[in-house]
């Protein structure tokens, strides 16, 4: 009985701890980016989809960008294709471009399903609807890699009006070239470049690692807060590879463009965002303005 109580009474402090965050992301706008690494179960999909609703319910105002990497390759594989990536980036022929917009498509489906029946409202877009993102076809150091499109303008009119009717907007990265052909984007570029033009208070982005190490084979070598500097000092260092080298350059362009803080976390743990928005400890990286460390 005396442990029942004292459960209980944990439960009113965890409730307490998370006052102040309430009051300070209050009608604060948080984007999420939510990555196909860290998407590979039900369960595990349903436990963030359920963070993003709480945050929602308790007066925040979530956006979800996501992507879904890992799905687009295994369908890739299914048409007896190999999955290219250079610098993180999927090269992308027409075939591919068709393929990726199908799965992502699909997967912006299942996800606003499962806000929807959590009773939260939710509208699932891709960056052609309402011209929400435009592009210009990217090169990579030079190299072409097909339909991969780097974003010139953003036009977050369509995202506002949802935000004003309630509704919990949930992106697919894809986007149209002025001539209305259909591109690529990495979804972390989606994710900063929306964070950027709805001035988020907040960019998290939930992937399939602790968070950011210096040496990627060392656990020793964990970052748990870093400046934008610094996270450039090591992409420049050569220290960060594979996905993380577009997430942590948009890491840093979101912290330079006004976002005030950028977070990396591992989706795969249960209610992370929750964890790093309402307690007091923190979890995974976090990326802070040179300022804010000064
Ligand atoms: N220095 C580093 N610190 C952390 N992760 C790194 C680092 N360098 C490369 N990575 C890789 O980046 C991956 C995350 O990127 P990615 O697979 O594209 O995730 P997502 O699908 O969530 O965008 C990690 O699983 C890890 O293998
Ligand atoms: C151009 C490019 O690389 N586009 C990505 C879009 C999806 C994505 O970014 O998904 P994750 O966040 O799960 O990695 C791709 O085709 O994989």
């Amino acid at each position: 009985m005396e442990k029942d109580m004292e459960q209980v009474m944990k439960k009113a402090e965890v409730l307490i701890e998370a006052l102040p965050y309430i009051q300070k992301f209050n009608r604060k706008i948080i984007v999420v980016k939510y990555g196909g690494s860290a998407m590979s179960n039900e369960e595990l999909q349903k436990n963030v989809i359920k963070d993003v609703t709480l945050l929602k319910l308790v007066g925040f105002k979530p956006i979800i960008v996501h992507g879904g990497g890992k799905e687009i390759s295994r369908w890739v594989g299914k048409v007896g294709k190999e999955a290219k990536f250079v610098n993180g980036l999927r090269v992308t022929d027409e075939e591919t471009m068709e393929i990726a917009e199908m799965v992502l498509n699909k997967v912006n489906k299942s996800l606003v399903t499962m806000v929807e029946e959590l009773g939260v409202k939710a509208v699932g877009v891709s960056g052609k609807d309402g011209g929400l993102l435009q592009v210009e076809k990217k090169y990579s150091d030079g190299q072409d890699i097909g339909y991969v499109g780097e974003i010139t303008g953003v036009n977050p009119d369509i995202l506002f009006d949802m935000l004003e009717k309630d509704y919990l907007p949930i992106i697919a990265p894809i986007g149209l070239d002025k001539d209305y052909h259909t591109y690529n984007i990495n979804a972390d570029d989606a994710a900063c470049a929306i964070a950027k033009a709805v001035h988020a208070e907040k960019l998290a982005f939930l992937t399939d690692i602790e968070g950011l190490y210096k040496d990627i084979n060392d656990k020793s070598t964990f970052i748990s807060r870093l400046t934008a500097s610094e996270a450039e000092g090591l992409i420049h260092d050569g220290y960060i590879g594979g996905g993380m080298l577009p997430k942590l350059n948009n890491c840093t362009s979101a912290i330079r463009n006004g976002v005030n803080r950028v977070h990396i976390l591992d989706g795969r743990l249960a209610h992370c965002l929750l964890l790093e928005i309402f307690t007091n400890q923190g979890i995974g990286t976090a990326i802070v303005s040179d300022e804010e460390e000064k």
